[in-house]
Formats: C-alpha cells, structure tokens, sequence
C-alpha cells in the first residue's frame, strides 16, 4: 500500500537508484518537508535507505527576491522606462511607485543616471544588473558567489540558510500502484469503506512547519498576570507614559530636589504638564514644607518625565479619593541605565491598591502571597524595607527552584502623609512588583532584552503558554 507521493517518489528513485532528497524534491515537484516525511515513512517500510544526512548551507530567494525575479530589479525597470531619454521625476515616480526611491537610488549609485533638476537623464539606453542576472541563475540551480552574492545578501534578495541533505538508497523494487485512499463522508454512509484498505498514519514523520500568527510571549505572560489579577477581584486602571512629577513622585511624599527624590533615576521630557484642580495640589505642598522642612515648588512639580514607577497610576488613582478600591495598573516605566543581560531602559512593573476600612499590614503580607501563589511562587518571604511613601514597608522575595530566593516586589502600608492630602482616611496596601524579572524566572529567558526582541525566528521558536 503506497500513497500517490510515495509512488512519486520510488519512481524517480527506480530510474536513479539512488539520489538526494533535493534531487527528489526538483525532480517530483514535492516540497523538501515533504520529502523528508514521505522519506522516512518509506524508510520504516523498508524500501528506502537513507545512507547519509548532512547540512550544508544553501543560497535561496527571499520573498523579495522572487518578486524582483520575476519584475526585474528596480533599477533595471527604471533605465527600461526612459529608453533612452529624460523623463520627468514625478513621471517615474507615478510609474514605478513605491519602487521608485530605490530604483532612483540604485541608478544613481550605479552611474546610470544623472539628475537634472526635476529630470532624470539616462547615462545608456539598455541595462540588466549583474545583481538580476545572478537571481535568474539562482533560479534555474546556480548559486551566485563571491561580490555579488554580498551584494544580494546586502539587498536581502537571497538569503544563506541552512538545509538538511539526504542521500537515499533504494532497496527493492515495489509494485507502485495506488491501493490507498483516505476516508470520506460517501464512504461512511455507504459502508463501502470495507472494501478499501487505509493507510496507516506515520506518527513519526515530521510534518511541513506552518509559521501561525501569535501574540508576543512576553504580552501573553502579562496578559496571565492581569487574568491572575482581575480573578482577584482586582480592577484594572492605567495612566500615561509622560507623567508630571507631581504623580511621579511629590503625591508619593518624595520631596523635590533632595537626595530622597534619587531613590531611582529618571528621564526628563521638555515642557511642563497640568496640576489637578483641587486643593490636593496645596495639601501635599503643606505636607512637603512641614515634614521635609523646604519650600516647595508648584512649578517643579508640573515639571515631565518618562514615569519611573507604576506608582505614579496609583498616586492618580488616590487623588480621585476613593472610599474602598482594589485597583491594579501593569506597564512600562522608564530609568536611566546601562543596559545589560538583566538591566534595561525601559520594564514593566505592576503595581496594586487595596483602600478598606480595616485593612492591615497582615491583610497586605497575605494578599502580596495571594498574587505570588497565583503566579506559581509557592514560597514568599518578607523583609523589612524602605519606599519613601510607605511605612511599614517590606521587600517581597520568592523562592525559585535552583536560583533560590529572588526579590520580587516592594511593598507597604500607604503613609498619611500620602493618602490624607488626598482625602483617604482608610489604612491602603499598595505594591510594586518587578514583571520582566519574574517573566524571565517563568519563561526561562537569561536575558531580558530577549522578552523585547522582533526576531521572528526567534519568537516563533517561543512556546506558547
Ligand atoms: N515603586 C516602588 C515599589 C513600590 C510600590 C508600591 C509600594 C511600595 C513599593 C519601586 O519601583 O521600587
């Protein structure tokens, strides 16, 4: 029992005994993930040896190198289309369209053309480019080497890749005539299907990869983080990237221009932002001028940066003056740094905000585990800490398997210096908790700039979660 593309297969092999599974695929027309499969189901069945495997690297088209194969290059159809006399930009720009900047350029690099104010004049009448030339060659089973090879490369009209190579050996001569057929609806509802023989299905076979659209793991993991969240009862809330000081850090009792303010870095951002219309604005410049004893500045405060912390969502969220919320906010914040395998410019954090009339720290230490549970930390540790607008505060750390503990999060009761100007009378817990770091724990990245990285080879090569 064969199938069509078996039989394909054993009769280019019967005329050539033995050959490469890239001499199979030309000769049957079979794509090469194909052949493999087809290869190793006849090899199980004993009619086909494979005698050796072997990578070798190999020149193919990009996608836009069988366009340009098939169009001609840029700058080829460009000198095409002024034949010989001058023709007007526009002209050729309505002609060639988006094609036109690097056919232009092309040209011009070449010495095919000279500009003229707004008129393109041809330097020769005809032109192939050495580049189209090889492309077409590569079609029909040349590679191209040497300069123009870098040139393609550089114009990523080919690429290098590597292929696996099978040399395959045929066994014994077999009767290739079709017996197989797959199952129909017409078959099921007859009973006919009793007079066929089926194929079995090779489990084993690599099956042709398919590339599927899918979200960026990284969203994906915070996507979890907020179902985790919302499961909690929590609701979600965010704010903007560019953010006053006044929510940054003067509303967190971090006072302006002093050492206290340096707890972490941030950027600048040019201009100055709006204050909140209420006398929340004159309250916290009371508590600043009382406990920090200097002269608190409403324009410093207008002052932008690039939010440094989730808790400034928080801050904005206290001077709405809620009665009782369980709020959360997950996003990027932005501090100057030099960028590493574990340290970048810009990371998510997610911050939380629990106002109850008899909330207490304990309350706080056991919802902080709640989440970290939820999250798959099973063992949580607590140490005392300092945030200028918390007090108690504690240092969240989780136990990792083979890394041991880890800190996660910072964490407190919020101060009355914070939460009264806004007019919250109730005790509030509120968190801060690092995402990349506990993504990368999770995802099993080393390196953080991997849970940013576009590299679709790379992020196809990512499970999905
Ligand atoms: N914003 C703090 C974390 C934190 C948030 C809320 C309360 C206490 C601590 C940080 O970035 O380090």
């Amino acid at each position: 029992m064969l199938s069509e593309n078996e039989i394909k297969i054993l009769d280019f092999l019967k005329r050539r005994k033995e050959s490469t599974s890239q001499e199979i695929a030309e000769g049957t027309g079979l794509p090469l993930s194909s052949v493999f499969s087809i290869i190793a189901t006849l090899e199980s069945k004993g009619i086909v040896k494979v005698i050796s495997e072997e990578t070798r690297k190999v020149v193919r088209l990009t996608d836009e190198g069988k366009l340009r194969t098939e169009q001609g290059l840029p700058e080829d159809r460009l000198v095409t289309l002024l034949n010989g006399r001058p023709l007007k930009i526009q002209e050729l720009r309505n002609a060639l369209g988006k094609d036109f900047e690097i056919g232009f350029g092309w040209a011009r690099r070449k010495g095919l053309i000279t500009l003229e104010n707004d008129t393109v004049i041809p330097k020769v009448s005809q032109y192939v480019s050495p580049e189209y030339t090889a492309l077409k060659d590569l079609q029909a089973g040349k590679e191209p080497t040497g300069e123009v090879l870098e040139i393609l490369l550089r114009r990523k009209l080919v690429e290098v890749k590597e292929e696996k190579m099978l040399r395959v050996q045929l066994l014994r001569e077999v009767e290739t005539r079709p017996a197989e057929l797959y199952v129909t609806h017409e078959m099921l509802t007859t009973g006919s299907w009793r007079e066929y023989e089926f194929k079995p299905y090779n489990v084993e076979a690599n099956p042709p990869f398919f590339p599927i659209g899918k979200t960026h793991y990284f969203r994906d993991f915070i996507e979890k983080v907020k179902d985790l969240m919302v499961g909690l009862g929590f609701v979600e809330v965010s704010g903007d990237f560019v953010e006053t000081e006044f929510f940054n850090f003067d509303m967190l009792f971090q006072p302006q221009d002093h050492p206290a303010r340096e707890i972490h870095d941030s950027f600048v951002i040019e201009g100055k932002g709006n204050l909140p219309g209420s006398d929340l604005v004159r309250k916290v410049k009371e508590v600043h001028e009382k406990w920090w004893r200097y002269s608190w500045s409403e324009d410093n405060a207008r002052r932008l940066v690039l939010r440094s912390q989730t808790t400034a969502v928080t801050a904005r969220v206290l001077s709405g003056a809620p009665k009782r919320i369980r709020a959360f906010t997950i996003g990027k914040v932005f501090r100057p740094d030099s960028i590493d395998a574990t340290h970048l410019i810009e990371f998510h954090q997610m911050d939380g905000l629990v106002i109850e009339e008899d909330f207490t720290f304990r309350d706080l230490l056991s919802t902080l585990r709640d989440i970290f549970q939820g999250l798959g930390v099973k063992q949580v540790k607590f140490k005392p800490g300092y945030f200028p607008f918390t007090e108690p505060s504690v240092e969240v750390y989780g136990f990792i398997e083979g890394l041991g503990w880890v800190e996660m999060a910072g964490a407190g009761l919020l101060r009355k210096e914070v939460t009264e100007p806004a007019g919250v009378f109730s005790p509030a817990g509120a968190w801060g908790i690092g995402i990349d770091r506990l993504a990368m724990l999770f995802l099993g990245v080393k390196d953080i700039r991997d849970l940013y990285s576009l590299d679709i080879e790379y992020l196809r090569s990512r499970r999905v979660i």
